[in-house]
């Protein structure tokens, strides 16, 4: 994008709508008199006198608890330096807008005219009432030292200043990496730090915590080396003065260096200064907004780099978005009284750690990435990376609670992830019981469409969660070749390709001229047919040769269906087969059928489909609490939907009076418990909502799941194929990658309960 144009669509982002970037949202009812009367006079009386008696109350009835101040005086705004506090407010209201994003934690952005320690502790000290935590931001050096230092002994809720501490977590953990990467030893680097401010001298004393040597490190500020022999130099950065008597400039710093960190101002490094460091540097250029040196420039200067920033527009972003949030979040969660070395450490290593993780896949969306993975241009996770709140939240919390400062226990780790998912809109509980289910026992899945980079992809992540075999069908070189260029890890994958698989295909071929001879299959045509993948990946399945099938990202959905129907065929005693969606509501999961196959299906079919559909969500561990829907309640109007629906219920509560199931019912009063009650007190589905959904016709069913996924931001999953004998699943056309990987861990589950069923079988039959 052009510059200018970038910068007035920066302007046009904070000016256009309601100016600026945040805002206050109630939590409670406020829709009538009587709400208002609890919300203010004079409802809110009680929890005044609660908290008057016991101060500790406030955090049970305000938002204390989970409320931060983001303060500053505009002393040291980015790297933009003194610029004043109103100009600083947009960079607050900003770390406001990541605090809410990233870890639902909501701020008040303080932008104060106080210039002096004094000054500035005194209003701090004073708002201890109103926050759970306090986030320095942005204050100069050296004062920040001292404010940061007499509000962490004065106040008894965590305070850190984040360019200090956040900074240096991040680049911390990022310096772990880099180190690992370019073949280096934290003990042994020699280290120059251009800055001696708030951030160079935190991050400094955290290498030295992480193994770095204090004799291997030099540090420079405005005004050149910093050396015991100067006047103008507090204690503080003093601590850093180096004894080496060869070295006065940066260039000649850099010589021989193996690691620079910038903290200072923009453009004062040249590619000959890196050009001058030790072989395979490292270089951190943390600048904001423009760094020492950019990005492109410095990868340019040398091959052997490993180069971050802390922008977000090139890889490597070392900033500390990927800390405050979450330090944050796990200090409240367990109340803590500060954030010590202990918890910061926790940090540090956990976002080490996590970056050496497969990444997910909606991260390489959210970056347009197609494979990221631990090397030189990843050396810490993204800031979009979900997993940040579970893994550095609770390595914090766990961390606070055993070094003593934490005045809340949690016990439940498991639980307490879940709520930090849930919090962040992340929640896939669901999907992820199911992945645990897979990995029990991983399954050997046929992928027909192996010659697909989306298919490839899945196919890696599958196996590198453990949650499938990938055995991959297609032409071996075209597939090979897709693996190289796009530096997938799939080499040592089986791939299979029909057409050097004689004898397999001979077997098949008889298999499927026998099953199909009475027809109208020729011995002939059945070899024809093998050659589609779909039906040599359903003989696959047939003969126990994989034990999955995943196909139809490229096809349409019969050319998927029928070669599995004609090689395979329906479960026993199951006449048909039909399609569910599993959608993830902000409510919880709906399961709705039958949006694919059966098109208008009579009452034996929809009693049927019924049958399939409990089974099935009993799969995902739910108990299904089935309607059947209708535009009427209970027999409320004639016509044929409404007969239809209502004699399937009829049939099902007569044939199978275990299945929790009513109708015919309209869907407001199927999932709205109170409605449903009000003035249908006699149904069965009383006490709680619907979580399946059976429609009359597949027209209904499509409409409706697809205004759910575009209108109720519910994700659709599926549809998921069910009645056959073996586990076929089929992707929608143009699935993306994470829609694939649910789809092969719901073919696993689905593997591993037909073996199941076939082994009870054999073992009943051996019995009788
Ligand atoms: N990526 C990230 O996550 C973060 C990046 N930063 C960036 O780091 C920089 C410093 O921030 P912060 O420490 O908060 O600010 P401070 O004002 O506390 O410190 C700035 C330091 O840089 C020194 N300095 C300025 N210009 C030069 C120069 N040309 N050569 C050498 N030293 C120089 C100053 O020297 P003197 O002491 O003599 O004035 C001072 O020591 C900013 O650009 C900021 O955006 C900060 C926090 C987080
Ligand atoms: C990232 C940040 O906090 C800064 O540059 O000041
Ligand atoms: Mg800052």
């Amino acid at each position: 994008m052009h510059k200018t144009n970038r910068k007035q669509d920066a302007l046009d982002y904070h000016s256009n709508g309601r100016p600026g970037k945040i805002q206050v949202v109630p939590t409670k009812p406020t829709n009538s008199q009587r709400d208002l009367t609890l919300a203010y006079s004079p409802g809110v009386a009680e929890p005044c006198l609660r908290i008057a008696d016991n101060v500790d109350d406030v955090y049970k009835y305000t938002a204390k608890s989970n409320l931060v101040a983001v303060i500053t005086n505009g002393t040291a705004v980015l790297g933009l330096g003194n610029i004043g506090p109103e100009a600083a407010k947009p960079v607050m209201e900003g770390k406001g807008l990541l605090f809410k994003i990233y870890a639902d934690i909501d701020v008040f952005d303080l932008e104060v005219n106080a210039k002096s320690v004094d000054e500035f502790v005194s209003i701090v000290k004073a708002l201890e009432p109103t926050f759970g935590g306090i986030n320095l931001e942005d204050i100069s050096a050296p004062s920040c030292f001292e404010i940061e230092r007499r509000l962490k002994a004065e106040m008894k809720i965590p305070v850190m200043h984040d360019d200090q501490h956040g900074t240096a977590i991040i680049s911390g953990a990022a310096l772990m990496n880099a180190c690992e990467l370019q073949g280096k030893k934290l003990d042994k680097i020699k280290m120059v730090i251009n800055g001696a401010g708030a951030a160079a001298v935190s991050c400094s004393k955290i290498y030295l915590s992480l193994g770095v040597k204090r004799e291997n490190l030099v540090m420079f500020d405005i005004n050149g080396l910093i050396t015991p022999d100067r006047t103008d130099l507090d204690e503080i950065r003093l601590f850093f003065a180096t004894e080496r008597k060869d070295i006065s400039t940066l260039a000649d710093a850099m010589k021989g260096a193996d690691v620079f960190i910038g903290l200072s101002a923009g453009n004062v490094v040249t590619p000959d200064m890196l050009k001058g460091m030790a072989k395979n540097p490292i270089v951190f250029a943390m600048a904001n907004p423009v760094p020492e040196i950019a990005y492109d420039i410095g990868i340019k200067a040398r091959k052997d780099i490993l180069m971050a920033t802390g922008r977000a527009d090139f890889p490597n972003q070392v900033n500390n978005v990927l800390g405050f949030p979450y330090i944050f979040r796990g200090a409240l969660d367990v109340r803590a009284t500060a954030i010590n070395e202990e918890m910061k450490l926790a940090a540090v290593y956990a976002i080490a750690e996590l970056a050496k993780k497969p990444v997910p896949e909606e991260v390489n969306l959210a970056y347009n990435t197609r494979n990221l993975k631990f090397g030189k241009d990843y050396i810490i996770p993204k800031p979009m990376d979900r997993r940040l709140i579970t893994e550095v939240s609770s390595a914090v919390a766990k961390a606070a609670i055993a070094s003593g400062v934490a005045r809340k226990a949690i016990s439940d780790w498991d639980a307490y992830e879940e709520r930090l998912r849930l919090s962040i809109g992340a929640d896939d509980k669901i999907l992820r019981n199911l992945a645990n289910k897979a990995k029990q026992n991983p399954k050997r899945v046929v992928f027909a469409e192996a010659d697909n980079y989306k298919i490839l992809k899945a196919a890696q992540i599958v196996r590198e969660e453990c949650i499938a075999t990938p055995i991959l069908l297609g032409n071996c070189a075209r597939i090979r070749n897709i693996i190289k260029h796009s530096d997938l890890e799939l080499d040592d994958v089986e791939i299979i390709d029909p057409r050097d698989e004689p004898g397999r295909f001979r077997e098949y071929a008889d298999y499927l001229y026998q099953k199909r001879q009475r027809r109208g299959i020729t011995d002939t045509e059945a070899s024809k047919m093998l050659t589609q993948r779909n039906y040599f990946g359903a003989c696959m399945v047939q003969f126990g040769d994989a034990d999955a099938l995943i196909s139809g990202l490229t096809k349409d959905y019969v050319a998927t269906v029928k070669p599995a129907l004609q090689v395979i065929g329906t479960r026993e005693g199951v006449n048909r087969v039909a399609g569910m969606y599993m959608m993830l509501t902000k409510k919880g999961p709906v399961f709705i059928g039958d949006a694919t196959v059966n098109v208008d299906p009579t009452i034996e079919e929809l009693v049927d489909i019924t049958v399939l559909i409990d089974h099935s969500v009993k799969q995902f561990n739910v108990k299904p609490r089935i309607a059947v829907l209708s535009y009427s309640n209970f027999g409320s109007n004639e016509g044929e939907i409404p007969f239809k629906t209502r004699e399937t219920v009829r049939l099902l509560h007569e044939r199978y009076p275990d299945i929790v199931v009513d109708g015919d019912m309209q869907a407001n009063f199927a999932l709205n418990p109170t409605l449903l009650a009000d003035n249908f007190p006699f149904s069965t589905l009383n006490g709680a909502p619907a979580n399946t959904l059976i429609f009359p016709t597949l027209e209904s069913a499509n409409i409706a799941y697809k205004l759910l996924q575009e209108i109720g931001d519910a994700e659709a999953v599926g549809p998921i194929l069910l009645g056959l004998k073996k586990s076929v699943h089929v992707l929608q056309l143009g699935s993306s990658v994470r829609e694939i990987v649910d789809m092969v861990t719901i073919a696993v589950v689905d593997a591993q309960e037909k073996e199941g069923n076939e082994t009870q079988k054999v073992v009943s039959r051996t019995r009788n």
